[in-house]
């Protein structure tokens, strides 16, 4: 363990040790990619808000599990309106599996991000998605490749990544490294607690032209709200869409319309 490791949440030190001895594909993959950001145009042009809706079967900060069929939940997703799908791959601790995500893909059109912890490239090779998610938290570390690198290699192989970031410090590493679709994570992977404030903080410092997602903790049509107005091109939405029925929790979320949005708030970010 590095010094750093020290202060994650015993629950994600133990996904981080198994996700770097998780062994990839056997052979190299590369995706031809359904478009993230032409999804999000046309989601737009239809007056709805966009939102990647998760498939997450548990977490380390949910109980129980979802035993449903994931390719009927995704397909319920998807008549709500959801602009991409997120599927949780993880096994250990989500409940994911990395076939689920491949039987998803057969079936909607929608763009997929594999969420997943990937900290090496050969772990690119387990399964083909439109998107992958590379948390700056996890990388440049020992044991673990560069985030440049795994980024850079992700695209040329047709990924299209969505570095994930908490802290200011991770936000200048994704800008500097030119990252094009950035995810704020409002959850602290240290203490698991989660504040939309960090979202709030983080998004005058995006870029107009970078694709910026609010990630965690959004669970009412308020917080869609505020996080719209705080500049969110997107929102990724996973315990509030999984319990109960999908559909009908989707649909909730992406009518929220931009004239609700204005009514409440100032836009800070534009893109
Ligand atoms: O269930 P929530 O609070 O709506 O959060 C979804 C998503 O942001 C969260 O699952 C997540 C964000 N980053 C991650 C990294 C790995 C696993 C899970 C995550």
């Amino acid at each position: 363990m590095d010094a750093s490791e020290e202060s994650l949440a015993p629950a994600v030190q133990s996904i981080l040790t198994a996700a770097k001895q998780r062994a990839g594909g056997t052979s190299r993959c590369s995706v031809d990619a359904t478009s993230f950001q032409s999804a999000i145009s046309a989601t737009e042009a239809a007056g709805q808000t966009p939102v990647i809706a998760e498939i997450k079967p548990t977490s380390p900060t949910t109980d129980g599990k979802r035993d449903d069929d994931p390719v009927a939940l995704a397909s319920a997703m998807v008549e709500g309106g959801a602009t991409a799908l997120s599927v949780l791959t993880e096994p250990e601790h989500f409940g994911g599996s990395v076939e689920t995500l491949a039987q998803i893909r057969n079936v909607v059109e929608v763009p997929i991000l594999r969420k997943d912890f990937i900290v090496h490239e050969s772990q690119l090779d387990a399964v083909a998605a439109d998107m992958i998610l590379l948390i700056a938290r996890f990388l440049d570390r020992p044991e673990t490749d560069s985030l440049e690198e795994l980024y850079n290699v992700a695209q040329n192989r047709g990924f299209q990544p969505l570095v994930e970031v908490h802290t200011r410090d991770e936000l200048e590493r994704a800008i500097e490294i030119g990252a094009s679709i950035i995810g704020v994570n409002n959850r602290d992977l240290g203490r698991l607690a989660v504040t939309l404030q960090t979202f709030e903080q983080l998004a005058p410092h995006v870029p107009d032209d970078v694709t910026l997602i609010a990630e965690s903790g959004i669970k009412t049509i308020e917080h869609v709200q505020q996080m719209r107005a705080a500049g969110a091109d997107a929102l990724l939405i996973g315990t509030a869409i999984m319990h109960g029925d999908v559909q009908t929790n989707t649909r909730r979320f992406t009518t929220v319309t931009d004239t609700d949005i204005q009514d409440t708030t100032t836009e800070t970010h534009t893109s």
